[in-house]
């Protein structure tokens, strides 16, 4: 029988993960960066690193998929400090919503206020190529639509708000930020911006399902990423979401596409030199530009 799970989602836990951490690093990242599938390279770059195994860091959840090795990175990206996580957690391992974004809560009680989140997923867009970049514009989670929501439960004010607004979820100035860098490093021609959508996995999508997700605006399809995300704008960290192109999902019967986790990986690992020229370069402007401030929305209409 599988163990029961421990109860991630309180302002205590995670402020005692928060302060082991604080005791045993003196750095102060204000950027953290979450490696989907295969692209734990990034963390590697960072330099004047402080490692921290998850199985060594009190109520940490575990790493059980392959290309997600479970470790905590402090360090500097482009002379910023930032924390990154070689390997996150999903839903479809069996974690609830509060444990899969229990690290997002230490990083905000940590003092971090970007998180640049990356995953590896299926193209749905006909546009998009193996290999490309799309910048996540908005999702879909059909997990969330379902009713699986980080949230879910009793909500404390110390952690965030009980009813976060999402139509901002994705920052449109670090999507522009992304986007500049991108064109600086000459990437114009294999990046996007578009939908993400979340399914629960772990299995690939059907051709009827990838259809309707095309059906509803999706352009790439993925298992992660959403819960993060929401549970990032509650505790008021800004976001930018990235997918790096894996593979293209099949959307007609007669096309040769078969998706598997090894094809994800390779795809991946080839990629992440791009990923990490383009995260220092981002990680380089950030540091550069204090925050302009943005135009007040209009409040009448
Ligand atoms: O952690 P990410 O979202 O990058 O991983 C994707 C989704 C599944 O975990 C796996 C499927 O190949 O890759
Ligand atoms: N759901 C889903 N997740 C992925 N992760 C990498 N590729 C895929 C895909 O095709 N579908």
């Amino acid at each position: 029988m599988a163990r029961a799970e421990e109860d991630r989602s309180s302002y205590e836990v995670c402020k005692e993960t928060a302060d082991w951490l604080r005791a045993r690093t003196a750095q102060h990242p204000k950027t953290a960066i979450i490696c989907g599938s295969g692209l734990g390279d990034l963390a590697d770059v960072l330099e004047k690193k402080a490692v921290f195994p998850y199985e060594d860091i009190p109520h940490f959840p575990r790493s059980t998929v392959a290309g997600h090795a479970g470790r905590l990175v402090f360090g500097e990206l482009s002379g910023q400090p930032c924390v990154c996580m070689q390997g996150r957690f999903h839903c479809y391992e069996g974690y609830s919503g509060s444990t899969v974004t229990f690290p997002i809560r230490v990083f905000s009680l940590l003092g971090v206020e970007v998180l640049i989140t990356t995953n590896a997923a299926g193209g749905l867009n006909h546009h998009f190529q193996v290999g490309d970049i799309m910048f996540i514009r908005d999702h879909i989670s059909m997990f969330g639509l379902g009713g699986q929501n980080p949230l879910r439960g009793p909500n404390d004010e110390r952690l965030g708000v009980r009813f976060p607004c999402m139509s901002d979820a994705y920052d449109p100035d670090l999507l522009s930020l992304a986007m500049e860098s991108a064109q600086e490093l000459g990437f114009q021609s294999f990046v996007h911006a578009g939908v993400y959508c979340m399914l629960a996995g772990p299995s690939y999508e059907t051709i009827a399902e990838s259809r309707v997700l095309q059906a509803l605006g999706a352009d790439a399809a993925g298992m992660s990423t959403v819960p993060e995300v929401i549970v990032a704008r509650h505790c008021g960290l800004r976001v930018l979401g990235l997918s790096l192109i894996t593979n293209r999902a099949a959307t007609s019967y007669s096309s040769p596409e078969e998706a598997s986790h090894e094809a994800v990986l390779r795809v991946s690992v080839a990629r992440a030199e791009a990923l990490c020229r383009l995260l220092a370069r981002l990680t380089a402007r950030l540091g550069e530009s204090p925050r302009a401030p943005r135009p007040q929305p209009l409040t009448f209409i």
